[in-house]
């Protein structure tokens, strides 16, 4: 079984120009990312979850994006362990993402 990745904000702003597949999952909480999240990114919840299971791509690369870059690691393993085979979890988080575009 392949290990999730880390990824750097950096690596995300040039993996996102240059596969327009990517998949962008936000684990915060749900007001969190109503009042802000990175473009094309979906607020992953336990509602939503088998649904995006059973509907993703599992071979396109998965960026998994909370808070801080800690629970993110949790939810990547997960991800792996569902059959995702190109998952990262974003170092800093959501909170490093808003820093590099201020
Ligand atoms: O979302 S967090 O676990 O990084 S605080």
């Amino acid at each position: 079984m392949p290990n999730f990745q880390h990824f750097s904000v950096n690596q995300l702003i040039q993996l996102a120009e240059t596969n327009p597949d990517i998949q962008i999952v936000d684990i915060r909480d749900t007001a969190s990312f109503e009042s802000a999240n990175i473009k094309g990114s979906v607020n992953l919840t336990n509602d939503n979850l088998a649904n995006f299971i059973a509907e993703a791509d599992m071979d396109q690369p998965l960026i998994v994006v909370c808070y801080h870059g800690i629970s993110s690691q949790n939810a990547a393993e997960y991800l792996i362990e569902q059959g995702f085979d190109d998952v990262y979890s974003l170092d800093g988080g959501y909170q490093a993402w808003r820093e590099s575009e201020s």
